[in-house]
């Protein structure tokens, strides 16, 4: 996913959880009372809270922090829960049972590092709880036995570590298969080259470096000649094969650098960066020789191409323009009588 796709759905994510915390604690504010006789300084705490939390969603939601917010508000989350967890049994109280969600959030919402420092927050707080459980005063007047609070201390950090591990599994597998998504959307099927997608990802990189560093950009626009006369000739199959071939070659007398896609049908598209238009008219010489060299496929066909070449001219240029221009050479290479380099005017 794009950085700033994922950056967006970290903040809706973000306002989500915020929204939900004021929710649970409005209505906690409200039910409670009914059932539960609680002290004051109970409700009061609550009220803080929902004042705090509020006036964090406004400063999320107004983007003042973008950088930090999600860390941010996890953190508040935890300051809220915390002294509520502390006034109300600790380890034994019926909040704690939410903390184990917290990694599986912070990994949701954040990423690992967020889960891992969120992690040994809750594992410092559950562990103190659990040992200075009987120094903490609970306004529930409830008893517990140092045993249970044991028990229950225990069981509390199991969960929050493994809450965190699910969060880490989730993780990797949510990259892995962004990973496998984000080939198959931007690698062409028959070629394994990068198809259109692909290269306009690259493509408008490498316009973007170029106009900042002031270095020079170039393409190459590449038809196989007649190409037709090979699929009626020897069937689509060999057809195919030829063009893998034919892509690995050029792919092969690249520098790693460049950037080469399957432009659609019988034609590839090279991008070379830091290179003027010289010296990609001299590289594009160099494809079209080797190709032209060499035999493709079982049948050991002879094949030729024609490339169409042009460099960026940085000011009301575009991806688009220079594809123009490129083609238009090709176009005139093609008039000439094709296997040639034609460079754009
Ligand atoms: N086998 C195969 N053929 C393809 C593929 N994509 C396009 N083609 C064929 O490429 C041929 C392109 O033909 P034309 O556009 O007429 O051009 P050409 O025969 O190469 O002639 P010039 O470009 O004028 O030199 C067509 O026969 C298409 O069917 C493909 O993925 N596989």
């Amino acid at each position: 996913m794009p950085n700033s796709a994922q950056t967006q759905l970290n903040h809706t994510l973000t306002l989500r959880i915020i929204e939900l915390s004021i929710l649970t604690l409005a209505s906690s504010l409200v039910i409670r009372p009914l059932f539960v006789d609680l002290s004051d300084i109970f409700l009061w705490s609550a009220v803080v809270n929902l004042i705090l939390t509020s006036v964090f969603y406004f400063v999320v939601r107004a983007h003042i922090v973008p950088k930090w917010e999600i860390t941010l508000s996890l953190i508040v989350a935890l300051i809220i829960i915390m002294p509520t967890l502390a006034i109300s049994g600790g380890v034994n109280s019926q909040v704690a049972y939410f903390l184990p969600l917290y990694p599986i959030l912070a990994a949701l919402i954040g990423g690992a590092r967020e889960s891992i420092a969120i992690t040994i927050i809750l594992v410092i707080c559950t562990l103190s709880a659990t040992v200075f459980g009987h120094l903490l005063t609970d306004l529930t007047e409830e008893v517990y036995s140092a045993e249970k609070s044991f028990d229950r201390g225990f069981w509390l950090t199991a969960a929050i570590i493994f809450s965190a591990f699910f969060g880490h599994f989730f993780l990797r597998k949510y990259a892995e298969l962004t990973t496998k998504l984000n080939e198959e959307n931007t690698q062409d099927p028959l070629t394994g080259l990068l198809n259109r997608r692909g290269l306009n990802i690259y493509f408008s990189i490498e316009l973007k470096k170029s106009l900042f560093t002031s270095s020079p950009l170039s393409l190459i626009l590449i038809d196989v000649d007649y190409f037709k006369k090979v699929n009626d000739m020897f069937g689509h199959d060999i057809g195919d094969i030829c063009l893998i071939e034919v892509g690995q070659l050029l792919k092969r007398n690249l520098r790693n650098q460049d950037i080469i896609a399957r432009f659609g049908g019988e034609e590839f598209i090279i991008i070379l960066p830091n290179t003027s238009k010289d010296g990609a008219a001299l590289i594009a010489e160099n494809l079209r020789n080797l190709v032209s060299k060499e035999t493709f496929s079982d049948f050991n066909l002879p094949l030729t191409i024609t490339l169409g070449v042009t460099e960026y001219e940085k000011h009301n240029d575009n991806a688009l323009n220079m594809t123009k221009r490129a083609d238009k050479a090709l176009y005139r290479g093609k008039e000439n009588g094709r296997n040639r380099v034609e460079l754009s005017k």
